[in-house]
């Protein structure tokens, strides 16, 4: 698999790096990896140029990965005719619609390919061994993808080791995508009409049912998010988890929007929350 590098620049100490690759950093030792998943519209340069990452990654000797949010330049039909579906809103989810599926594969990516081309091609700067994953928002379906890992583990997901507990943390995150218009829309057109496939993505469905290593979730939620009535639903997430005895810290903090000025602001928590396991 050929890898290129497309951006490299210098900052708190490292590098922030922006690498190109067909589909199928730390500079001392090796680093945990912390994967970080962008809403919607976004590229990975949303978070690199303003999610105030690299100070605080630098500090705890982390390296942040940021993918893009959907495979991009497949000419399918339709792909850029909304900002909520298609480019730029894969949703972390393995399509399986026809038209959709043998490209929109966005969580076998995030969870399988991605660590293995990290693996693969930065074997020598980060620990393959350490890694959590957080996000941002409509694609966040980060809680989906931790909370379906340790199932996952057993079939196809050997080249994972995530941490023990399992850290998971968010900004804003849709928690009840069966219930909102991003995510019905989403789940809809991916997967298809059956509501059974959609709760597989549903971090409140899968909370119910989470039988793996113990969780340490933080979630920080401004006030002020446009979309917190009508996407997010923070709290059904927040009763899910009480009735399922999970940990979780909602943060709701007076007066932020949904934008990059209220995550960078609390960015530094949140790599905290990560490196405190993660560097142990
Ligand atoms: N209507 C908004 C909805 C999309 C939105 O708010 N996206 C969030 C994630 S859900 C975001 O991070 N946008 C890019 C940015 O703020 O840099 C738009 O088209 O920008």
């Amino acid at each position: 698999m050929s890898i290129k590098e497309v951006a490299s620049n210098r900052s708190f100490g490292g590098w922030q790096k922006v690498y190109q690759h067909e589909s199928l950093g730390a500079e001392i030792k090796k680093c945990p990896a912390l994967y970080y998943l962008s809403g919607l519209t976004c590229t990975e340069q949303n978070v690199v140029t303003k999610g105030g990452t690299q100070g605080p990654a630098a500090k705890n000797g982390i390296v942040v990965i940021t993918p893009d949010t959907s495979p991009r330049g497949c000419n399918i039909e339709g792909e850029n005719d909304s900002y909520d579906f298609g480019s730029g809103a894969g949703f972390y989810v393995n399509a399986t619609e026809d038209k959709w599926k043998t490209n929109y594969r966005m969580f076998a990516y995030v969870t399988k390919e991605l660590p293995q081309v990290i693996r693969a091609n930065f074997g020598d700067k980060v620990d393959g061994d350490k890694m959590s994953i957080f996000g941002h928002s409509t694609k966040l379906y980060n809680f989906t993808l931790l909370i379906s890992l340790p199932s996952s583990f057993k079939t196809s997901l050997k080249c994972l080791v995530w941490t023990s507990p399992l850290i998971i943390s968010a900004f804003a995150p849709i928690t009840n995508p069966i219930q909102c218009p991003w995510g019905q829309k989403a789940l809809k057109g991916y997967l298809g009409d059956n509501i059974e496939d959609h709760k597989e993505y549903d971090s409140c469905e899968l909370v119910k049912k989470y039988k793996g290593p113990v969780l340490d979730i933080l979630i920080d939620q401004g006030t002020n998010d446009e979309f917190l009535k009508r996407e997010l639903f923070p709290d059904h997430f927040q009763t899910a988890c009480a009735d399922a005895g999970v940990k979780l810290n909602l943060r709701l903090q007076e007066g932020y929007d949904h934008s990059y000025y209220f995550m960078s602001s609390f960015m530094e928590d949140h790599i905290n929350h990560h490196a405190k396991y993660l560097n142990a």
